[in-house]
């Protein structure tokens, strides 16, 4: 079937109309004059919106409109962007603008495409009205995220821990994820996405396609739902190295994770203040920790060893689930093996994974990559190289990991390159930096530690 539309060939990126009823949001996007591209978000058991919180409701979901858009809009790129709603305000275009550009680099990397000056949704250009939306005296409970590995259940643990009222959230219908929220044994709350189904037919025609914010995308679901349910604040958990980026190409930083990362979240907690509710606090509980501390907080975590898994192959939307949760072929299946074993007794760890990747000498590129050894950081969600070597260095003086196909190498080839004195894991142990967590859940923030 030839389709109606080359998109690579669009002109006109646009975002139709959205509606929201019975907890069903609908959000529709178009290329040119072409066929409409429809995507649902389903709350469960919607209550009804209240008077007060329409407002609020309403702003959150035109912002998931428009984030939610770059699945669709990186399908052709085209030059120029409409919105029915008539130009954004200054605020709401930066985010945007940036959220496209930054959090679409891996894709255009990949795709040989360059995307700075072509995203530029059209803004009024007035100054900022009212700095601060109303507080809708939320609900003091927290959203938290749960997306079937380690840090979000580091984070869910945390604020047990302070006996904060949370409820585990996750979007889709992965099983893993629903496991791992039902094994927290807090209440949960699932909320469906379905994708417009062209948007994989445009796909198999030939369509852009690639990496994108997916963050950017749960978090915007979970600031409707924040408002929607009555929760005053979203606590993700995403680590510190999430802002590191993982090359620079053409004078312009590259980041797998931008959406993770504190520009972002600084962006919308910013906007959620100003443009949904002052008293709505979107954060990361884990920003100021880096990948070694938390996967030394997630290694008292045992209840979650059968269950969890970092292996994005789960969490596909099209095509069977992954029988094994561990695929330990890929950068997060090496990174989260390496990041645990300085903190589990190695027969515990091996029995996570179901074999000792680091005695696979068919998996040396993979780990290469992870300690930025003749390559350069995956293109996943893993840590620093800096904490990956300390990590490996950590095994490489152990007696138990000696003999290891790749610590033993590690030893021999990669270390004498290597200034030891740069490679305790210690200084990787200890939260630093700024975060968004509301004074409410700064607690929570020592109980990782
Ligand atoms: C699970 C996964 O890694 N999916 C990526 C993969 O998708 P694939 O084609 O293998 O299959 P599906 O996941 O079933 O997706 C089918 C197509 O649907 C489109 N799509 C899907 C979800 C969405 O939110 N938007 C979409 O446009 C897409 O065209 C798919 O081809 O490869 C795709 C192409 O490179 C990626 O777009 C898929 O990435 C998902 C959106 C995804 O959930 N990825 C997360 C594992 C992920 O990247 N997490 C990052 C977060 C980074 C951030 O800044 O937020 C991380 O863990 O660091
Ligand atoms: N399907 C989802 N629904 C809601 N939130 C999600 C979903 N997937 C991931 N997240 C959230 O997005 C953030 C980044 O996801 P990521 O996969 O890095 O975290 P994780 O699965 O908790 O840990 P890991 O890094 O071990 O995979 C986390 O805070 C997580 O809670």
């Amino acid at each position: 079937m030839t389709h109606p539309i080359q998109p690579r060939l669009t002109q006109v990126f646009h975002f139709v109309r959205r509606s929201y009823a019975d907890g069903v949001a609908e959000l529709v996007y178009a290329f040119d004059q072409g066929e409409e591209l429809i995507e649902r978000v389903r709350f469960p058991a919607p209550p009804a919106l209240t008077p007060e919180r329409k407002h609020a409701f309403d702003a959150a979901l035109k912002l998931l409109h428009y984030i939610a858009g770059v699945s669709y809009y990186k399908a052709g790129v085209p030059p120029k962007i409409e919105v029915a709603d008539g130009p954004l305000d200054d605020a709401t275009a930066d985010l945007l603008d940036a959220l496209y550009l930054h959090g679409l680099a891996e894709f255009a990397y990949r795709n040989g495409l360059d995307l700075r000056g072509r995203i530029a949704f059209p803004r009024s250009g007035e100054p900022p009205g009212k700095v601060e939306a109303s507080a809708l005296h939320l609900p003091k409970r927290t959203l938290v995220p749960i997306g079937g590995g380690k840090d979000s259940l580091v984070a869910a643990e945390a604020i047990k821990q302070i006996s904060g009222e949370a409820t585990a959230v996750w979007v889709g219908n992965s099983p893993l994820i629903a496991a791992c929220a039902e094994r927290t044994g807090l209440p949960t709350l699932n909320i469906q996405r379905e994708l417009a189904p062209e948007l994989f037919e445009l796909n198999r025609l030939g369509a852009w396609n690639g990496h994108i914010p997916v963050t950017a995308v749960n978090s915007a679901i979970l600031a409707v739902a924040a408002v929607l349910y009555g929760f005053d604040s979203i606590a993700f958990a995403n680590e510190r190295s999430a802002s590191a980026a993982t090359l620079e190409y053409e004078g312009q930083q590259v980041n797998h994770q931008w959406s993770k990362g504190y520009a972002f979240e600084r962006m919308l907690s910013d906007w959620l203040h100003t443009h949904v509710a002052a008293d709505l606090d979107y954060c990361s509980l884990l920003r100021p920790y880096s990948e070694l501390a938390i996967t030394r907080a997630f290694a008292k975590h045992t209840q979650y060893f059968d269950v969890f898994s970092s292996c994005n192959r789960n969490f596909k939307i099209l095509g069977p689930k992954p029988a094994d949760r561990w695929c330990g072929q890929c950068p997060k299946c090496h990174f989260v093996f390496l990041a645990l074993a300085p903190f589990l007794p190695k027969p515990r760890l091996l029995a996570i994974f179901g074999r000792n990747l680091l005695d696979d000498e068919s998996q040396a590129a993979g780990f290469d990559a992870l300690l930025e050894y003749r390559d350069h950081k995956p293109f996943e969600c893993v840590g620093e190289g800096a904490e990956a070597r300390a990590a490996m260095y950590t095994l490489s003086q152990r007696p138990e990991w000696q003999e290891d196909a790749l610590v033993a190498r590690f030893r021999s080839e990669i270390l004498p390159q290597l200034d030891a004195s740069q490679l305790a894991p210690e200084p990787w142990l200890q939260p630093s930096g700024e975060h968004r967590v509301p004074a409410r859940l700064q607690a929570a923030l020592a109980a990782i530690g």
